[in-house]
């Protein structure tokens, strides 16, 4: 597959040489990772005493190929922690694999990465939600997971995690409060949630039918990432937090006149929305223990 590095099941041993890759190029010792979703990678630009590396430059990381996806793996100083961000991350509707996709969360463990801070774009399923709103995400459905496309398939190999890891409390209680609570703090309450992210492969969006029945699964949100991340962050004992932009609102009546999901509407949201969610990751990243 274009884009993709390796074409045999990602191994410990894999993760063990990109970390020591790294290790030996960088004097940062990061314990929180961020992962920047669709138009959100400016975050990476606030970081300072940086070391960064291209994606196309580390053994066995996949490249990203999506506009907002800068495929940039820094280092840095984040309000005095030391962090490593991914400046866009890699789909499995590129043609990766969901081992692919989890391979810089693998590598992260290696680092002795604590904390996983996700972010990504999303369409609105629940009616009361508004473009531009932000969601503190608390719970996931993983369509794509349960049908079996997910990186825990195949062997597990003990030294990341169990062989059946529970998910029922996949996004850190404690660290969600922080969050919440911080978002007040920072006068955004108003349009700050808290909800469901369910995930679904893409690259297309979603059809009116499909958004109903992602509706009465009790999804908030709908997107095309983030999840496959977080199961291989819990899996190997990461906690995890993480916060949705709501780029856009699903169409959820046929032949309505509502505006269509367009990547360009995403990304332009995306971008909008980018100073707040920066002012929120860089003050919770100060305030939490790792
Ligand atoms: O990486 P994220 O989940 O933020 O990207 C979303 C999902 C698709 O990649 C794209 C659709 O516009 O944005
Ligand atoms: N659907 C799926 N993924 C998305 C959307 C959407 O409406 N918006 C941003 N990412």
């Amino acid at each position: 597959v274009d884009g993709s590095v390796l074409d045999r099941e990602e191994t410990y041993e894999d993760a063990t040489s990109t970390a020591e890759f790294l290790l030996s190029r960088t004097d940062h010792r990061p314990t929180i990772g961020i992962i920047c979703g669709s138009g959100l990678g400016g975050l990476a630009n606030v970081l300072t005493d940086t070391d960064s590396f291209e994606f196309r430059d580390i053994p066995n990381f996949a490249t990203s190929t999506v506009p907002g996806h800068a495929s940039k793996l820094v280092f840095g100083s984040l309000q005095g922690k030391t962090v490593v961000v991914m400046q866009g991350r890699v789909h499995m509707y590129e043609g990766h694999t969901a081992k692919q996709v989890t391979f810089p969360v693998r590598v992260f463990k290696l680092l002795e990465v604590k904390i996983l801070i996700v972010t990504n774009a999303s369409g609105a399923i629940n009616r009361t939600y508004k473009m531009g709103d932000l969601m503190v995400i608390c719970d996931h459905i993983n369509l794509v997971g349960l049908a079996g496309l997910n990186p825990l398939v195949g062997d597990n190999d003990s030294r990341f995690g169990p062989r059946f890891p529970p998910m029922s409390s996949a996004y850190d209680n404690d660290l969600r409060s922080i969050g919440l609570k911080l978002s007040e703090e920072l006068g955004m309450k108003e349009f700050v949630r808290e909800g469901v992210y369910s995930f679904q492969s893409g690259p297309m969006f979603e059809t009116v039918g499909e958004c109903r029945l992602l509706n009465v699964l009790g999804a908030d949100v709908v997107g095309m990432s983030t999840v496959p991340e977080v199961v291989a962050a819990r899996h190997c004992g990461i906690r995890v937090f993480g916060v949705s932009v709501v780029t856009n609102c699903c169409v959820m009546e046929l032949d309505s006149d509502d505006q269509e999901p367009s990547h360009d509407e995403v990304l332009e949201m995306g971008e909008k929305r980018s100073a707040d969610v920066q002012r929120l990751i860089s003050k919770f990243v100060g305030k939490i223990i790792d």
